[in-house]
């Protein structure tokens, strides 16, 4: 546990990190309270990963204030790195070692590590302890990297898209360690493209873009926050709308999303519910699968940064 409750686990403050002409984080603050989950959203190239690594210590900021545990990455480095767990994205174990190896290796780095062949069997790694590096599966590298980021009780994990890859019994695995770590009071900043992942496991979203943070707030905060709900229902594809949607309040958004998808969106009240399933009754159409919810966490994250590729 840090000695410092007092300080968030991090905490940045204007920060910006430029790679030649690209910059790739352009002002971001962030705050994730000691003993807190929080997921960094954002779409390709928003600066999730750059971030991470400024608060590492495997970059340095060009400009902003970036405290991890109370330390300054770029000066504390060694002491930080006693404290805090990393799991970067894509793995990165050397190609030879074997995975019960690796692990030891990590874990007499610690002062006081968890027992390696412990979590190998925590992670359903133990059948391929003796199997090298380069010969895991894809999961089962993650899934190493995870251990490796755990075995030294860090009171801080960095977590880089931790299921990106994952079977679902494996992302389910990861969701109940990283939901245990948080019992235990450890900090955990996480990356994700996963809506699901960040509305399960976080206590804090922050969306990035260009960046920027463009929305931050609880999971609940930021799918309630404008009073909107959605109410969709499925029916033959290619209905024509105009009659319903002059039936209903002005304001109110109406479209077929994808084939035989229909969509209302605004503030949906009872009268509006009994609008929609007249008009379905007139056409001689059974709304299937009629539901009314707010807006999901992908709703909000897709109207913030929108729906165009990036590069
Ligand atoms: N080592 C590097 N050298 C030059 N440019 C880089 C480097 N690393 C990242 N970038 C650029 O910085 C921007 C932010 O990249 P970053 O990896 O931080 O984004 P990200 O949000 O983690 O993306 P992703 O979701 O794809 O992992 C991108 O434009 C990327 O191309």
């Amino acid at each position: 546990m840090s000695p410092h409750p007092q300080h968030p686990a991090v905490e940045v403050s204007g920060l910006v990190k430029r790679y030649g002409s690209t910059v790739a984080v352009n002002g971001l603050d962030l705050t994730l309270a000691t003993g807190t989950v929080l997921a960094l959203l954002g779409p390709n190239g928003a600066g999730k990963t750059t971030t991470a690594e400024v608060c590492e210590g495997f970059r340095r900021a060009d400009a902003g204030l970036v405290r991890v545990l109370g330390l300054d990455p770029a000066r504390d480095g060694d002491r930080l790195r006693a404290r805090i767990g990393v799991m970067p994205q894509g793995g990165g174990g050397y190609p030879g070692v074997r995975a019960a190896e690796l692990l030891r290796l990590v874990a007499a780095c610690a002062a006081n590590p968890h027992d390696p062949a412990w979590l190998l069997d925590v992670l359903g790694l133990s059948s391929v302890g003796r199997t090298p590096y380069k010969r895991l599966s894809g999961g089962q590298q993650q899934r190493l990297s995870l251990a490796c980021a755990l075995v030294g009780r860090p009171e801080l994990v960095f977590l880089d898209e931790p299921t990106a890859g994952l079977d679902p019994q494996a992302r389910h695995l990861v969701w109940d360690l990283v939901a245990a770590l948080r019992a235990d009071g450890v900090s955990v900043l996480l990356t994700t493209h996963l809506m699901d992942e960040a509305e399960a496991l976080a206590d804090h979203v922050v969306i990035v873009d260009a960046g920027r943070v463009v929305a931050q707030g609880s999971p609940a905060e930021l799918t309630t926050r404008h009073d909107e709900q959605q109410l969709r229902f499925r029916a033959r594809p290619g209905l024509d709308l105009t009659l319903l949607r002059a039936a209903l309040p002005e304001g109110l958004e109406v479209r077929e999303t994808t084939r035989g998808t229909y969509l209302v969106r605004g503030t949906i009240d009872p009268q509006v519910v009994s609008t929609v399933t007249s008009w379905c009754a007139q056409q001689g159409v059974l709304a299937e699968e009629l539901t009314v919810a707010k807006r999901s966490l992908e709703d909000v994250f897709l109207e913030l940064t929108g729906r165009e590729l990036r590069s």
